[in-house]
């Protein structure tokens, strides 16, 4: 099945597609609220269910729902606080054979929220709000039926309480919001409902689990990358991004600084070389730059010198803050990879004059507008380029620790260097650093985590 992740509108027009080619409205509901009815009796297993029906399809899938878990010999109490005001949820009510009531309190252990879907449009107030307060305070199983009824579909921001829910059942295509925050910490469990729509033009797509390989047997250092990393001011950034490099499958990591290292392992190569000589080194592969550069005239220098040397980069913290339409000159933007965290977005996308807002949209705008590849990270992480958007499974909470950023860059450097596009390279590079944190379990350092690049390795392979 497709992992595309879809914006309402073009949810929309893939429904209008499946109709246009002869399945009616009611033939996707009906498919829609029973695939849901299944998770909801796996997730029951007998207990009685409270059902809440809004006024849209959402709600249509809902009454269906309430059908099908009355048929296998539910006890199932329907909420709905108005008659449906669309003709195929109208349908499924009429289909459905108990009786509802209008309001709560509602008391059963299991709660499937049908109150609004993707057409939720203003803010949630009366009786839908108390519904959710409600839901919110109760310790019930909570089930979201496509997206919680609070949430934006497109955006991940809420329009009223949002309870923390147990399991969430996207139906036919996720949407961007069960990806974004704040809306995806809250969801629990998400399940998709395959309705058989047509999704091959998505611009989204949830990213899979790449599987890595094992060096060739006739590999050498150089085939599987030349990794450097370009010190700056402080010492300490890179040598992190070094020591994830190193784990990340390079042949070889050097570091480009001209001051002293002593708390650098013996297996790293520091080259003390003026920066332009070293980076004549044609064995180079991919450059990191940016943790602990520093944002003086040197440091601007360096990075400087480092784009003019037309190897791939991976552009991190400080690089991004000096980045700017000068430094682009001459580049070739799809050799270049950028992570930046909200702040170093929000920084950069100043700089080269992008207005958007929230996350998704000004890493899209960025990207666009310069053709580079974005890894827009934090709990949420997005990554832009080549005309597609990433989305990817919520990693551990654990990785806001200080530091953790210049891990993720040094694995990304070393996946650029082992010849992967900068969208290959950042997408192994999210999935290493996110198996890395769950290895390292809770409160671990940022060279406990570095450290713990290698045997999540094993885990792709
Ligand atoms: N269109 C289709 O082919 C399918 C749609 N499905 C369901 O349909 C949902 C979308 O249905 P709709 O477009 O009818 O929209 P929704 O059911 O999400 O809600 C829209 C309805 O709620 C009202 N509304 C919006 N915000 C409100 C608020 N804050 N307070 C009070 N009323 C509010 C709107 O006026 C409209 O009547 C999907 O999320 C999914 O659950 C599924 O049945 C699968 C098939
Ligand atoms: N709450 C969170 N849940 C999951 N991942 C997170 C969370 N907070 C931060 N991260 C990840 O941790 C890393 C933090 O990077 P960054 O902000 O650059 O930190 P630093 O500059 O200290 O290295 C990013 O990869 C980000 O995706
Ligand atoms: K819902």
């Amino acid at each position: 099945m497709s992992e595309a992740v879809l914006t309402v509108a073009q949810m929309v027009a893939a429904e209008k597609a499946a109709m246009a080619a002869g399945t009616s409205e009611w033939e996707l509901m009906l498919k829609a609220g029973q695939g849901a009815a299944q998770w909801v009796h796996r997730a029951a297993g007998g207990r009685p269910v409270t059902v809440l029906c809004g006024p849209g399809n959402n709600g249509g899938d809902g009454y269906v729902i309430a059908e099908d878990l009355g048929s296998r010999g539910y006890d199932v109490d329907v909420i709905a606080p108005v008659e449906p005001s669309t003709d195929t949820a109208r349908t499924a009510r009429s289909q459905f054979g108990g009786d509802t009531r209008e309001q709560g309190p509602f008391e059963h252990a299991i709660v499937v929220d049908c109150l609004f879907g993707y057409g939720l449009s203003r803010q949630v107030e009366g009786v839908y709000r108390e519904l959710l307060e409600e839901l919110s305070a109760s310790d019930c199983f909570k089930i979201a039926i496509d997206v919680p009824s609070a949430v934006r579909s497109d955006c991940g921001s809420t329009l009223g309480p949002l309870p923390r829910y147990d399991l969430t059942l996207a139906l036919g295509a996720w949407k961007q919001a069960h990806f974004l925050m704040p809306s995806m910490a809250m969801m629990g469990a998400k399940e998709l409902i395959d309705l058989g729509l047509p999704l091959d033009d998505a611009h989204g797509v949830l990213s899979s689990r790449p599987a890595l390989s094992a060096p060739a047997a006739d590999a050498h250092k150089y085939t599987r990358g030349l990794v450097a990393v370009v010190a700056g001011e402080m010492p300490g950034a890179p040598l992190l991004s070094c020591e994830a490099g190193m784990r990340a499958g390079a042949g070889y990591v050097k570091l480009f600084s001209d001051r002293s290292h002593p708390d650098a392992p013996a297996d790293l190569v520091i080259v003390e070389d003026d920066l332009d000589e070293a980076l004549e080194d044609d064995r180079i592969d991919a450059l990191l730059v940016g943790p602990g550069l520093g944002r003086g005239e040197t440091s601007r220098e360096r990075l400087a010198a480092a784009l003019t040397s037309g190897r791939q980069c991976v552009l991190d913290a400080d690089a991004l803050h000096l980045l700017d339409d000068d430094l682009l000159e001459g580049v070739d933007p799809s050799r270049i990879l950028l992570t930046p965290h909200e702040g170093e977005l929000a920084a950069l996308c100043e700089s080269f004059g992008v207005e958007a807002d929230g996350k998704l949209d000004r890493a899209r705008s960025l990207s666009a507008a310069t053709g580079l590849t974005v890894l827009a990270k934090g709990p949420d992480t997005i990554l832009v380029g080549e005309g597609t958007t990433l989305f990817f499974p919520q990693g551990s909470s654990w990785l806001s620790v200080a530091g953790s950023g210049d891990v993720l860059a040094g694995i990304c450097a070393t996946r650029l260097a082992g010849s992967r596009s900068p969208m290959e390279a950042a997408q192994d590079a999210v999935w290493l650093h996110h198996e890395a944190a769950r290895l390292a379990g809770p409160a671990f350092t940022a060279l406990q985590l570095a450290h713990c690049v290698k045997p999540a390795m094993a885990s792709f392979l």
